[in-house]
């Protein structure tokens, strides 16, 4: 049986790190880092991790700004509120909950935020930066994914890792981490020709499809290391039940770690966008 992997115990000792920025802050430059967060809409799930991150924020001492707007919310009056963070000094960081409605344009959302303030990594700047190897903030989930990786593998190099999925928010930037820690790297998306094959050769295998168990046991190389960002919700018994990408039940027989959905990367995420938050204070330090 494969190792699990704890999401929530790594991720208590992320926020314990970050906590301990915030001490440090604190104490020396009598600065608290705030992050602000900002939801369009009332999608019910996006109001559920936004609640967590305000939650975990609290905890670890950071202070969060929350503004909720409705899902008819004009451009101008995002883009007024984007700026009016950016010139607040009391905000270090601001999150942007996405997919945002169809109606804004969200490339240029995200380019708007100071990327010194962009907590999530996803301006332009940042993934520029990132592609590069240069220090920046970098996306919170694939960071997030680095650190269960390192928990297993003390080396990550010359190690074939498999990422399903090529979004901008998961699959691209993890990528472009695994490379930058000497993995050979491929990118594999609803296109990919024989993507079980693919997978089969995968040494790390990280599923980011949005697909409820698309990787079963026989795509999994034995031994390998399965980091499962999906997070589908799914209805069984009119329960309201989290599943990810993977088929944890038959994958668990063949791999050697595995992390489960929910427990697994999604309170990484959250930890690191902390993390990043209290970067980002220190760096915009006068
Ligand atoms: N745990 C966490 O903290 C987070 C979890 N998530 C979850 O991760 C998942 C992915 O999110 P995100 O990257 O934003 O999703 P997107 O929908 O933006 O991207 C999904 C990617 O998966 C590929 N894909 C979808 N279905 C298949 C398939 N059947 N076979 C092969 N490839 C497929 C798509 O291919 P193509 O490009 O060809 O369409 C696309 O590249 C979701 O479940 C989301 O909820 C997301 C962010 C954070
Ligand atoms: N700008 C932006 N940045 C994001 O980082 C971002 C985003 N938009 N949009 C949506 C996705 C999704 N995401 C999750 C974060 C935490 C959990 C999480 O904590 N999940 C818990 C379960 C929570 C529950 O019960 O629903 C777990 O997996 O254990 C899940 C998903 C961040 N995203």
């Amino acid at each position: 049986m494969a190792q699990v992997i704890d999401g929530k115990q790594l991720a208590s000792q992320v926020l314990e790190d970050a906590a301990a920025e915030v001490e440090w802050l604190k104490h020396h430059f009598e600065s608290v880092p705030g992050l602000a967060v900002v939801l369009v809409g009332d999608d019910a799930a996006s109001q559920i991790y936004v609640r967590n991150k305000i939650k975990r924020a609290k905890e670890a001492g950071i202070a969060s700004f929350e503004h909720y707007l409705e899902a008819d919310t004009s451009q101008a009056t995002l883009d007024a509120l984007i700026q009016e963070l950016n010139d607040d000094p009391g905000v270090h960081g601001i999150l942007v909950q996405l997919p945002l409605p169809e109606h804004i344009d969200e490339a240029r959302i995200i380019s708007s935020i100071l990327p010194e303030k962009d907590v999530d990594g996803f301006h332009p700047a940042n993934v520029g930066a990132l592609s590069q190897g240069r220090a920046s903030l970098v996306p919170c989930t694939p960071q997030g994914c680095l650190i269960m990786l390192r928990h297993v593998h003390q080396d990550l190099s010359g190690k074939n890792a498999v990422i399903v999925g090529r979004s901008n928010i998961v699959g691209k930037p993890m990528a472009a981490l695994l490379l930058q820690e000497n993995c050979t790297v491929t990118i594999a998306h609803s296109r990919t020709r024989d993507i079980r094959k693919v997978c089969q050769e995968a040494d790390i295998l990280i599923a980011a499809t949005g697909s409820p168990g698309l990787i079963q046991s026989d795509w999994i190389k034995p031994e390998a290391t399965v980091i499962d960002v999906g997070i589908n919700a799914i209805e069984v018994d009119g329960q309201r039940k989290l599943i990810g990408d993977v088929d944890f039940d038959g994958a668990s027989q063949v791999a050697g770690a595995i992390s489960p959905v929910p427990g697994g990367v999604g309170p990484m995420t959250i930890a690191c966008l902390l993390l990043n938050t209290t970067r980002a204070a220190k760096n915009q330090l006068t």
